[in-house]
């Protein structure tokens, strides 16, 4: 179990894309652009998807952290708050109306 969150590596990107630090390969990144961000979004969900579809646990672990660091770099370079993405996440689930049972303990 950890406590390392989404936001917390969003933070974590939103410092390094700005950094004076000319090995941050964040930095690196956004700084091709976000057709260039885009495209590693892209090849990184292909690459989870593989390592789904082979049963391959470790490699689809590995693979979607991938998928979620240049996630969050492709909303920064677009200038999309993780925290916009967050909140459409929780207008659909209160929608659905499961936002109370999933924080109310088991019956
Ligand atoms: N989570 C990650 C993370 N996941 C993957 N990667 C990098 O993503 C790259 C993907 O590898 P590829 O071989 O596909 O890409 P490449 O050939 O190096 O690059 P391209 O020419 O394809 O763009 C690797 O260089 C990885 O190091 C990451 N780089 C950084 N982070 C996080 O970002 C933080 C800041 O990193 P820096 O910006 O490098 O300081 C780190 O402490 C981590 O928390």
């Amino acid at each position: 179990m950890t406590d390392f969150t989404l936001s917390d590596l969003d933070a974590i990107i939103a410092a390094r894309a700005t950094s004076a630090d000319e090995k941050s390969y964040t930095r690196k990144l956004i700084g091709k652009g976000v057709p260039k961000c885009a495209q590693k979004l892209g090849e990184e969900a292909v690459e989870a998807a593989i390592a789904a579809a082979r049963g391959d646990q470790a490699e689809l672990t590995a693979e979607a952290a991938d998928v979620l660091y240049h996630l969050l770099v492709l909303l920064k370079a677009c200038d999309v708050p993780l925290q916009d993405v967050m909140a459409e996440l929780q207008r659909r689930t209160a929608q659905t109306g499961l936002e109370e049972k999933a924080s109310r303990p088991a019956d």
